[in-house]
């Protein structure tokens, strides 16, 4: 069971705040996270694994302290973002997989085992070979999140993941991120993709003003929003 808490967290940038005192414990298996543009939900996502740091309070990772152990949190904890060409480095699929995997086994064989049997559970096994930039958007976004599951985080961020994916890659990116195990926390404006989740959480301002199953938190982020 994986938990990500925040302890009375505050952050400015310059003198702008941003994160006004958020207390929260992120326990259930599947997370939304809504808001305005310039609420701080990426802000707030970028704590839990060390991309940002607080200006006071604490998030821990699954007992760590986060700023204290970036490092070892980052292996615990995935993240995607909108553009996957942001995380796509290798020519070839088959070797985007395999440089994530250098952080797993040092054997190249097995390397190419496990590369191959990722793509195939994430639906890219034909792809193989193919340059990573002739991908469509919705292969690229599989991909990035396959390299960052082959890691074996134990939680996933996702960071507006189906923004730049057109209706039937959004679907299908929705369903392969439903069906992880790992704990999943998604920042998203596509409210639909959070209708099953377990837990819904509305950003105003800097401050956690709803948190609630997903109708009711939708149905105030609706009328926050009208
Ligand atoms: N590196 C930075 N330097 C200065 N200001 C920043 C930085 N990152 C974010 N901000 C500001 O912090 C505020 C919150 O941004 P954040 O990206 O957390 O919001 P968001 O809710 O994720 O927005 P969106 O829905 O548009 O992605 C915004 O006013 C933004 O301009």
């Amino acid at each position: 069971m994986t938990s990500i808490e925040f302890d009375d967290v505050t952050h400015a940038f310059t003198d702008r705040p941003v994160l006004r005192g958020v207390t929260l414990e992120l326990a259930e298996h599947r997370i939304g996270i809504i808001g305005a543009n310039g609420s701080g939900k990426s802000t707030l996502a970028r704590m839990m694994n060390g991309l940002v740091s607080p200006d006071s309070g604490t998030v821990t990772v699954n007992g760590l302290n986060v700023a204290k152990n970036k490092r070892k949190v980052r292996r615990q904890v995935g993240f995607i973002f909108s553009d996957p060409d942001r995380q796509i480095i290798m020519p070839t699929v088959r070797e985007d997989i395999e440089l994530s995997l250098t952080r797993v086994t040092k054997d190249k064989r097995q390397r190419r085992e496990r590369a191959l049997a990722t793509l195939a559970d994430f639906g890219l096994a034909d792809h193989a070979d193919q340059p990573s930039h002739t991908l469509s958007g919705g292969q690229k976004q599989l991909l990035a999140l396959a390299s960052i599951m082959v890691i074996g985080p134990s939680i996933l961020i996702a960071d507006e993941p189906t923004t730049m994916l057109d209706l039937r890659n959004a679907n299908m990116l929705r369903d392969v991120l439903g069906g992880l195990d790992e704990q999943l926390v998604v920042l998203t404006h596509h409210l639909d993709l959070l209708a099953d989740y377990d837990r819904v959480l509305v950003l105003d301002d800097g401050r956690v003003v709803a948190d609630d199953e997903p109708a009711p938190a939708i149905a105030y982020y609706r009328s926050l929003m009208s």
